[in-house]
């Protein structure tokens, strides 16, 4: 289980996370907030691609300060612009390249990509340069390329950002259908659908923490107050 125990994080002098403790044990949490809430560095040190100024992060008995090769290899990250995770002459090879470091031998690797092009529908564009592909089928992509490699954790920063509608719900149901945990990030509200648990970030802080029902009327009602502030 991801936990983090204290975390303090900041950028210069601006305080971007305040002392977060959370135990992460839901197969399917959320976390939303306003833009400069903190949710993207939170996101980012649950896989230690920020490690924090204070506390730890662990998932069981590794610890991102010092394991970060290990917790990479079990959570899984997605960004937002999956442009930038296509780096590979063709499909195949972007799926690919993330299995290298595992090392798995090359009748594992070629079994490995085969299947995953297969399960999120690229298997017919399996030649072409991934920057081809559409904004949807990139992000499958993008996530493709990060679930071959079987993590026992997806972090989503934003999945959905830039894609229409019905490239959002085909990301939406490929995350229903993962069988790893989900920790989403996003400011779609809707893709929290289902979800066990929602977390609202402030001001680098858990303001609320439950379930979508209660999380997201929260997260509305202090938007409202925002709002209202900004007008007054
Ligand atoms: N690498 C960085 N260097 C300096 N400041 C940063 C860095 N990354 C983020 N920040 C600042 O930290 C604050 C929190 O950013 P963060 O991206 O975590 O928020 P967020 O809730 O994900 O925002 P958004 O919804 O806009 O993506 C912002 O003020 C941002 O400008």
């Amino acid at each position: 289980m991801l936990r983090l125990q204290g975390v303090s994080h900041s950028y210069d002098d601006r305080a971007v996370l305040r002392d977060v403790t959370l135990d992460l044990a839901e197969h399917r949490i959320g976390v939303i907030g306003a833009n400069g809430s903190g949710k993207s560095t939170l996101a980012r040190t649950l896989n230690g691609l920020v490690v924090p100024d204070e506390g730890r992060v662990t998932l069981g008995e590794w610890d991102t300060r010092r394991h970060a090769k290990h917790i990479r290899r079990r959570v899984g990250f997605v960004f937002s612009d999956a442009a930038n995770q296509i780096i590979m002459p063709t499909v195949a090879e972007d799926v690919e390249i993330g299995l290298r470091s595992l090392r798995l031998g090359r009748e594992e690797t070629a079994r490995r990509v085969d299947a995953t092009l297969a399960r999120y529908g690229l298997d017919g564009h399996r030649d072409h340069p991934g920057h081809l592909l559409s904004g949807g089928q990139k992000q499958l992509l993008a996530l493709a390329s990060v679930l071959v490699t079987e993590p026992e954790v997806l972090v989503c920063d934003e999945p959905t950002t830039l894609l229409d509608l019905r490239n959002t719900r085909m990301v939406h149901r490929t995350l229903d259908g993962l069988d790893q945990q989900v920790v989403l990030f996003t400011h779609d509200l809707h893709l929290l659908d289902g979800f066990d648990r929602v977390l609202v970030m402030e001001d680098g802080r858990v303001a609320f923490d439950g379930v979508p029902g209660d999380a997201v009327p929260y997260y509305l009602k202090l938007m409202d107050e925002a709002d209202r502030g900004s007008d007054a």
